[in-house]
């Protein structure tokens, strides 16, 4: 018992106590009050004389107890506005900061990746394959050359639908469903070979349909050295070596595991599969030029216009 409290107070505080455990024991429904609440805490929670608070506490007349539900309402609503302040404040900040970033970037809401295999498929696109292809690219990239004026010299002339720098270019062979119709066998092999792979990279149930068939050039200088290029939001990435290593220095295709890069060495023709969001890159190409056919399928309907729809 606290020390300084007016023995008549206790005494009424005993009395006041047994009422209020009669008369809880007569209540029925119970009702959550801040009195009944105050009751429930123990002693050493409520204050210094936990015991003569609670018994104050429990012969509070109506407008201490209107007093207290309205103070209790009011905190409610003063924290349910500042909790929406904070949340809309939030949002817009996200927001604002998802357009500022390409949407190839967005944060990772898939499981990690990184333990997923790479499938090498060598000798993957045949000579003929890759004659076939050469065709592809010259014809169905000849009437949208955008002619960069700012392309390096050695990609003067070179299709392409996008200049990522001056020295990599790439074009977008599945636009309008080029490639498909035009080149059907061809792009049958390729996604046959990635659907085979589904069920050991992704979920296997998961609708596959394309999202970009691109032919990348990199000149001299060029490459894809971004701490977290990860093909976000595609499901299964095919990239297939077209030039000939002999003829280029550097231009590697690196993955990573436990943060350690893994340089993948390539023969023309060989193709690399993998599950998109795995963190890989392309080292900087050093001499010649590093050509390559990049496929990614997602799960929403055929893009047919950029990778980015
Ligand atoms: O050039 C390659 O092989 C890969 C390109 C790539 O990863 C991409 O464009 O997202
Ligand atoms: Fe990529």
């Amino acid at each position: 018992m606290g020390s300084g409290v007016d023995p008549s107070l206790h005494a009424a505080c005993e009395h006041a106590r047994k009422d209020d455990e009669r008369s809880r024991r007569r209540e029925a429904p119970r009702v959550c009050t801040a009195n009944s609440l105050a009751r429930e805490m123990p002693p050493q929670l409520s204050t210094p004389c936990g015991r003569e608070e609670r018994c104050l506490r429990s012969s509070l007349l109506p407008v201490d107890v209107w007093r207290d539900a309205s103070t209790a309402i009011c905190s409610v609503w003063v924290w349910r506005d500042a909790s929406a302040a904070l949340y809309t404040l939030w949002a817009c900040g996200a927001m604002y900061l998802g357009a500022l970033s390409p949407i190839r970037y967005w944060a990772d809401d898939k499981p990690y990746v990184e333990d997923t295999e790479v499938v090498a498929l060598p000798s993957f696109l045949s000579a003929a394959d890759i004659e076939e292809l050469a065709m592809a690219v010259s014809l169905g990239g000849k009437a949208r050359n955008a002619g960069w004026a700012s392309l390096s010299s050695t990609l003067q002339g070179v299709p392409h639908d996008v200049a990522f720098s001056d020295v990599h270019v790439a074009l977008y062979l599945h636009r309008d469903g080029y490639f498909q119709t035009s080149h059907r066998e061809l792009f049958c092999k390729c996604i046959a070979a990635m659907r085979e792979q589904a069920s050991s990279l992704c979920d296997p149930k998961a609708p596959l349909h394309v999202r970009c068939i691109e032919f990348h050039t990199y000149a001299e200088g060029g490459g894809l050295i971004e701490p977290d290029h990860r093909d976000n939001g595609s499901v299964l990435t095919m990239s297939a070596l077209v030039s000939n290593p002999r003829d280029t220095s550097g231009g590697h295709f690196v993955t990573f595991s436990f943060g350690q890069p893994v340089v993948h060495e390539l023969s023309r023709g060989d193709a690399l599969l993998f599950s998109s969001e795995r963190l890989h890159n392309v080292s900087t190409v050093a001499g010649g030029q590093r050509c390559a056919l990049v496929i990614e399928l997602w799960v929403q309907p055929t893009n047919s216009r950029d990778r980015f729809s």
